[in-house]
C-alpha cells in the first residue's frame, strides 16, 4: 500500500485515483474546483461513468478514498503525486501546459524530502524533463524529484473497465527505483508493463492517438467511396477487420471522432513534429478529412432538400460517443452551428449529455425531455450519437412522430434491409440511400 496523492479530479485523475484505492492504496484527491470537491464529498460523481460512483461509496467508506481543495493537506506525507489536469489546447493546436506547471509550482510549495511525480496528463515530448526541472527550481525547501511519465490510455464511458483490463502500463522514467514504485503500485491490476525512457513513453501516448484516429479517417474515406461506386462500408469494414493485422477495431464509419482527446492531441503531434522541421503530412490529411466528416450530416441534408430554412431539425445525441456526458468537440456541436447557419430551427435530445451541452448552445436551441418530444412534427432527425436509446427506439415511431419521416443517420445505427420495412427516407454513411418508395408493404 503506498499514500498517494492525485491533482486534477476529471476524468482520468478522479478514474485513476478511486481504480487505485480500490486496489488497495490510500488515495487523496485534490482539486481547485471547489464545487467538484463538495459533490464528491457529498458522494456523487460530478462525471458521467458507469460504474464510477459505486466505487467512490465503497472506497470512500472503506477510508481509501480522501478528497480536499488543499494542496497542502492532499500532499502531506505521500510519497507518490499524479499529475491529471487538463492539456487542451491553444489556438495553434499545441497543447496548453498552465495547468501542469502551475501543479508543479504546487508540489514545489509544499513538499520536502523525496518525491515521485507521476505525469498522466497527455503532454508533449520533452515535459517530463521540464516538470521535474521546474519542481527542482522553485522548491521552497530541499527537495529530490523523479517524474515518471506514464500516460492513460483509457476511454471515456468504460474507464473503469479500461483501468483494471488494459492492454499494457507504459512507465517511462530515468529513474529505476521510481519506475520500480510506480510498477508496484500498479501490480494488483494486472497488466503488462511496458518500461522504456521517458521521452518515448511521451510518444507512445500521441502516436497511439494520432494511430487510432488515422484508422477512423481512413475508414470514412471508404465510406464515402463506397456511397459514389455502390459498396456497403459495414460488409467492407467487417471484411477488412478480419485480417489480424488490420484489426476489426477503429473501423466504423460515422461523423467522425470528436471527444477531449483525438482532436487536441493530433494537433498537438503536428505542431511537435513542426518543432522538430517535420510536416508531418499524413495526419493533417487525417485531422482535414474529420473536419470535412464532421459535417457531412449538413451537406446531405442540403443536397436532398437545397435550402434548410425554417425545417425542423431533431439531433438526437449530444455526447461525442455514447455512454458519456462529454460534448467537447462533439461533432454534434459543429452540426448545430451550422444547421443554424442554414436556418433549421432545432430541437436536441442526449439521454446524459443535456446540461454540458447547454453550457455551449445556450438558448440558440430547444431542448427536449425524450426522444419521443424532440422527433414531434419534425421534418427530419440526425442521428450524431449511437446511444442504446437511440438504436432500441423502435422505427415506426419515427413514422408516427415525424412531420416527415427522414433520417440522416451519422452512425449508421440500423440495417437497411430493418429500415426497409417502414416508410422511412434514410441516409447514413458508406451505404445506400433508401428511398420511403422502397417500402415492401
Ligand atoms: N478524458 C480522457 O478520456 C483522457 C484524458 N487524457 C489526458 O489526461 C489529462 C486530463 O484530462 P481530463 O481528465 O479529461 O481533464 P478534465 O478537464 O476533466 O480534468 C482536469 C481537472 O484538473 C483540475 N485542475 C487543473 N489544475 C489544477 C491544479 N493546479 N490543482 C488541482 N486541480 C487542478 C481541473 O479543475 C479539472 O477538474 C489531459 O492531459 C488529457 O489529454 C488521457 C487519456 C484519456
Ligand atoms: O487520450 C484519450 O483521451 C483517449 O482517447 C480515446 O478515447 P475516447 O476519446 O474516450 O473515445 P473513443 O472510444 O476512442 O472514441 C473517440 C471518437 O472516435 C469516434 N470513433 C471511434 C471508433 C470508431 O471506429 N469510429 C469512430 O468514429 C467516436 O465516435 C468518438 O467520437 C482513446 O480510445 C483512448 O485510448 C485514449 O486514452
Amino acid at each position: 500500500m503506498r499514500k498517494i496523492a492525485i491533482v486534477g479530479t476529471g476524468y482520468v485523475g478522479l478514474v485513476t485515483g478511486v481504480c487505485l484505492a480500490e486496489i488497495g492504496h490510500q488515495v487523496t484527491c485534490i482539486d481547485n474546483n471547489v464545487d467538484k470537491i463538495a459533490t464528491l464529498l457529498d458522494g456523487k460523481s460530478p462525471i458521467y461513468e458507469p460504474g464510477l460512483e459505486k466505487l467512490i461509496h465503497r472506497n470512500m467508506a472503506e477510508k481509501r478514498l480522501e478528497f480536499t481543495t488543499n494542496h497542502r493537506e492532499a500532499f502531506f506525507k505521500v510519497e507518490v503525486i499524479y499529475l491529471a489536469v487538463g492539456t487542451p489546447q491553444n489556438r495553434d493546436g499545441s497543447a496548453n501546459l498552465d495547468c501542469i506547471f502551475q501543479a508543479a509550482r504546487e508540489i514545489s510549495e509544499h513538499v520536502s524530502g523525496e518525491i515521485v511525480v507521476v505525469v498522466k496528463s497527455t503532454v508533449p515530448v520533452g515535459t517530463n524533463d521540464k516538470i521535474k526541472q521546474s519542481i527542482e527550481e522553485n522548491a521552497l525547501s530541499p527537495l529530490k524529484v523523479d517524474v515518471v511519465s506514464n500516460p492513460e490510455f483509457l476511454r471515456e464511458g468504460h474507464a473503469i473497465y479500461d483501468t483494471f483490463h488494459g492492454d499494457r502500463i507504459v512507465i517511462g522514467s530515468s529513474s529505476k527505483r521510481a519506475a520500480a514504485i510506480i510498477a508496484e503500485i500498479n501490480e494488483p491490476f494486472n497488466i503488462p508493463i511496458i518500461h522504456t525512457d521517458v521521452r518515448s513513453a511521451e510518444m507512445i501516448k500521441y502516436a497511439s492517438n494520432a494511430f487510432l484516429a488515422t484508422k477512423i479517417s481512413f475508414i470514412n474515406e471508404i465510406s464515402t467511396i463506397c456511397e459514389k461506386v455502390g459498396a456497403n462500408i459495414e460488409d467492407v469494414a467487417y471484411g477488412m477487420g478480419q485480417d489480424s493485422r488490420i484489426g476489426s477495431q477503429f473501423l466504423k464509419a460515422g461523423i467522425g471522432y470528436g471527444g477531449s482527446c483525438f482532436p487536441k492531441d493530433t494537433k498537438a503531434l503536428v505542431q511537435i513534429a513542426g518543432n522538430v522541421k517535420h510536416t508531418f503530412d499524413l495526419l493533417e490529411s487525417v485531422i482535414r478529412i474529420n473536419n470535412h466528416q464532421q459535417l457531412k450530416l449538413v451537406e446531405k441534408a442540403l443536397l436532398r432538400f437545397g435550402s434548410l430554412k425554417g425545417m425542423r431539425v431533431a439531433i438526437l445525441g449530444l455526447a461525442f460517443k455514447p455512454n458519456t456526458d462529454d460534448v467537447r468537440e462533439a461533432a454534434s456541436i459543429v452540426l448545430v452551428e451550422r444547421l443554424l447557419e442554414e436556418g433549421g430551427r432545432i430541437t436536441v435530445y442526449d439521454p446524459v449529455a443535456m446540461d454540458n451541452a447547454r453550457k455551449i448552445l445556450m438558448n440558440e436551441v430547444n431542448y427536449a425531455d425524450s426522444l419521443r418530444e424532440a422527433l414531434y412534427q419534425a421534418d427530419m432527425a440526425l442521428i450524431v450519437t449511437e446511444w442504446d436509446e437511440i438504436k432500441e427506439f423502435p422505427l415506426e415511431e419515427f413514422e408516427k412522430l415525424m412531420a416527415t419521416p427522414i433520417i440522416f443517420d451519422g452512425r449508421n445505427c440500423y440495417r437497411l434491409e430493418d429500415i426497409e420495412q417502414y416508410a422511412i427516407e434514410y441516409h447514413s454513411i458508406g451505404r445506400a440511400m433508401i428511398k420511403a418508395t422502397q417500402l415492401t408493404s
